[in-house]
């Protein structure tokens, strides 16, 4: 897909493939937004701002970045893609990077 493609906002049909196996990893819709929303906890800081350089690494390098709260052991996310105000497909690519980056940190 071209990178523009990447950044347009998700159509009907592509959320429902593309969103509820995020859905059902607990991410949420944030209310009044159109965005995706997940806390994540883990077992200290040490833990939780080695997953956030991960994802701060792979956010920069695609160019997208999240909106995030860290309080010590607590990472909150939202992500949405500020040009189109609304979801894409890099928010989907961003979500699935986190989601792996979250089960490797706990391994550390
Ligand atoms: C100029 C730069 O490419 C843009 O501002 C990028 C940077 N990071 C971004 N991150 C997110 N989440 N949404 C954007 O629209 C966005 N745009």
């Amino acid at each position: 897909m071209a990178s523009e493609a990447k950044r347009a906002k998700l159509t009907d049909e592509e959320r429902t493939g593309t969103l509820q196996p995020l859905m059902d990893k607990g991410w949420t819709m944030v209310q009044g937004r159109d965005a995706i929303y997940k806390e994540f906890l883990f077992k200290d800081f040490n833990q939780a701002f080695g997953f956030m350089t991960r994802v701060a690494l792979k956010a920069d390098k695609m160019d997208h970045h999240p909106e995030w709260f860290n309080v010590y052991n607590k990472v909150q996310i939202t992500l949405s893609t500020h040009d189109v105000s609304g979801l894409s497909h890099r928010d989907v690519t961003l979500a699935k990077f986190i989601e792996t980056a979250a089960g490797s940190a706990k391994d550390d």
